[in-house]
């Protein structure tokens, strides 16, 4: 007798729990930077954020987020990016009572500075926030609550990583951010970079642990692969940097 109340309570509660929506997640692409913008919502309470909105492509993306009748509380940035202007400045004109967030280390202008161990926080959902400099000093990961996602930024890319020749970047950091802020997530943790150039959307940690062809070498061979990349610099840093300082606007947020 016991034993059947019990498993109808726990049949009640397994459907209670799997009748809760889970979070709503939006892949954008931006082709002139091939960055991708991605959108997080709460189904329930209609919260969302956005992470590395583009100024080109803020109008889609406010158009997405009245379309599906979402509220957007954030608009969050990685980093200081270099080869795009942020689309954030533009969202809060856009979708007012949306504030710009980016880390306190970036040295932009925001409303809200965050740092290592901050929660970002939208309905149910939260994103907890990893410091991962490297790429740039001020570069951050954010890892879902449930850790079954991170948002790398150009921190770890799919088989690749951020380039560590401008910005103060610094390969020997890099190396030990993605060692120790994104390889010890559980393999399954699914990663969504801000950029690729290969067309590839999505991996895992288990994959890039494995797979990465650069953060697979030892920390002393990563440093020689990365000082020897002869990339040629993004075609929009010297104006994208300076906005981006400003929140990809002129005038300061209110
Ligand atoms: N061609 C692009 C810039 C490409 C580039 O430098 N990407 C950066 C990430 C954005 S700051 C990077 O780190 N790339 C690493 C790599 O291995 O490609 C442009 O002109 O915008
Ligand atoms: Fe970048």
């Amino acid at each position: 007798m016991a034993s059947s109340a019990l498993r109808i309570a726990v049949r009640r509660l397994s459907q209670q729990s799997s009748s809760r929506t889970p979070v709503l997640l939006r892949q954008m692409f931006e082709p002139k930077s091939c960055t991708y913008t991605y959108l997080l919502g709460d189904p329930e309470s209609r919260e969302a954020l956005l992470i590395d909105p583009v100024l080109e492509t803020a109008q889609r993306d406010a158009h997405l987020v009245k379309e599906l009748g979402l509220r957007l509380l954030y608009a969050v940035n990685t980093h200081c990016h270099a080869d795009h202007i942020t689309g954030s400045g533009v969202l809060k004109s856009l979708l007012p009572g949306c504030q710009s967030v980016i880390s306190r280390l970036s040295g932009a202008q925001a409303d809200l500075h965050i740092e290592e161990g901050d929660s970002i926080r939208f309905g149910r959902f939260a994103l907890e926030t990893r410091a991962s400099p490297g790429h740039t000093p001020g570069c951050v990961t954010f890892v879902l609550s449930d850790q079954s996602m991170a948002f790398t930024g150009d921190a770890l890319l799919i088989r690749g990583c951020g380039r560590t020749d401008f910005q103060q970047g610094c390969a020997r950091t890099l190396y030990h951010s993605v060692h120790e802020k994104i390889f010890t997530l559980p393999g399954n943790c699914l990663i969504y970079p801000a950029h690729d150039y290969h067309g590839l959307t999505v991996s895992t940690v288990e994959e890039e642990r494995t797979l990465n062809p650069r953060l697979t070498l030892s920390c002393e061979e990563f440093i020689k692969v990365m000082d020897n990349l002869n990339l040629p610099k993004p075609q929009q840093i010297d104006f994208a940097v300076p906005a981006n300082m400003r929140c990809g606007v002129q005038t300061p947020p209110s």
